[in-house]
């Protein structure tokens, strides 16, 4: 007789935001999940205690509280909210260490593409002299820079310290502050924001007599669905803090 598991129980924070209103369709097409908890600003969190798994996308500014909460709760979390510094990250390993069963993913990107731009860049950083990113997104955009382009950033930067890359040519004197982006570990990183557009990424290299440009679009909220509901799943047999999806996509 083959076994019938019964629907992971998911709560939504920020279900009425752009995200979650995507998230709450996703979930509730889902027939292995059951979308039970629908948390809005001004809810408590208390409203969420029955699911199994909270999906955060929310502001930064909330996020930490909202994460405490769920991990004392024992309750697995996927966060795609943005604003996750290296000091934060340790904030909950902290709390996580508390609570070893539960799991909790954060991933700057669930787009499987933005995902791949990210692995694609940090390969080909060895090999250029110079790199920048352009990061563009819709004006609604509460942040900048994104969490994806920070996160390229981290990963190109690395990537050229372990292969020793001298620092990247660069003679100008700025005639006014900003002309040329913020730097993140030597890398400088491109805000653009325009009505019109979603969540797009250029990595741009260049070396003596060529260039690469490494492109990610996303055209529409739909493609971070499949990876959110990737780490749904599997946030619930990971304990401790997954960061990316690269280790759920091999
Ligand atoms: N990792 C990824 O793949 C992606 C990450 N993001 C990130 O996700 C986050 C949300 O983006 P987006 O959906 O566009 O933003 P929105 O502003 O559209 O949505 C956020 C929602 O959260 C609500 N909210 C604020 N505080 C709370 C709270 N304490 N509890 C519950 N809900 C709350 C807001 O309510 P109100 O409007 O009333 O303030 C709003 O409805 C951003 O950080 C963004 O960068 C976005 C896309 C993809
Ligand atoms: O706010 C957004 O829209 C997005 N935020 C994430 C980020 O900051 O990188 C992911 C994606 O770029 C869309």
């Amino acid at each position: 007789m083959t076994e019938l598991r019964e629907p992971v129980r998911v709560g939504v924070l920020g279900a009425r935001g752009r995200m979650g209103l995507e998230v709450c369709k996703a979930v509730d097409a889902a027939p292995d999940l059951d979308l039970v908890a629908l948390i809005n600003q001004g809810d408590p969190l208390s409203g969420a205690a029955e699911a199994r798994v909270l999906v955060d996308f929310t502001n930064p500014g909330v996020v930490m509280e909202n994460l405490r909460w769920a991990i004392e709760q024992g309750i697995h979390v996927v966060v795609g909210t943005s604003g996750f510094t290296q000091e934060r990250l340790d904030q909950v390993r902290g709390w996580l260490a508390e609570k070893p069963g539960v799991g909790v993913v954060i991933a700057p990107n669930f787009g499987i593409g933005a995902i791949l731009m990210m692995q694609f860049a940090a390969r080909a950083a060895r090999w250029f002299d110079s790199v920048e990113i352009i990061e563009q997104h819709h004006p609604r955009k509460l942040d900048a820079p994104s969490g994806t382009a920070m996160h390229t950033a981290r990963l190109i930067a690395e990537a050229r310290r372990a292969a020793n890359c001298p620092p990247m040519p660069d003679a100008t004197q700025e005639e006014l502050g900003g002309a040329r982006g913020a730097d993140v570990e030597g890398v400088r990183v491109h805000a653009v924001r325009a009505a019109g557009l979603v969540a797009h990424q250029e990595v741009l290299f260049g070396t003596t007599g060529e260039t690469l440009t490494i492109r990610h679009d996303s055209l529409d909220r739909s493609s971070f669905m499949p990876g959110v509901l990737l780490a749904v799943r599997e946030v619930l047999t990971r304990p401790g803090l997954t960061l990316g999806l690269d280790d759920l996509l091999v």
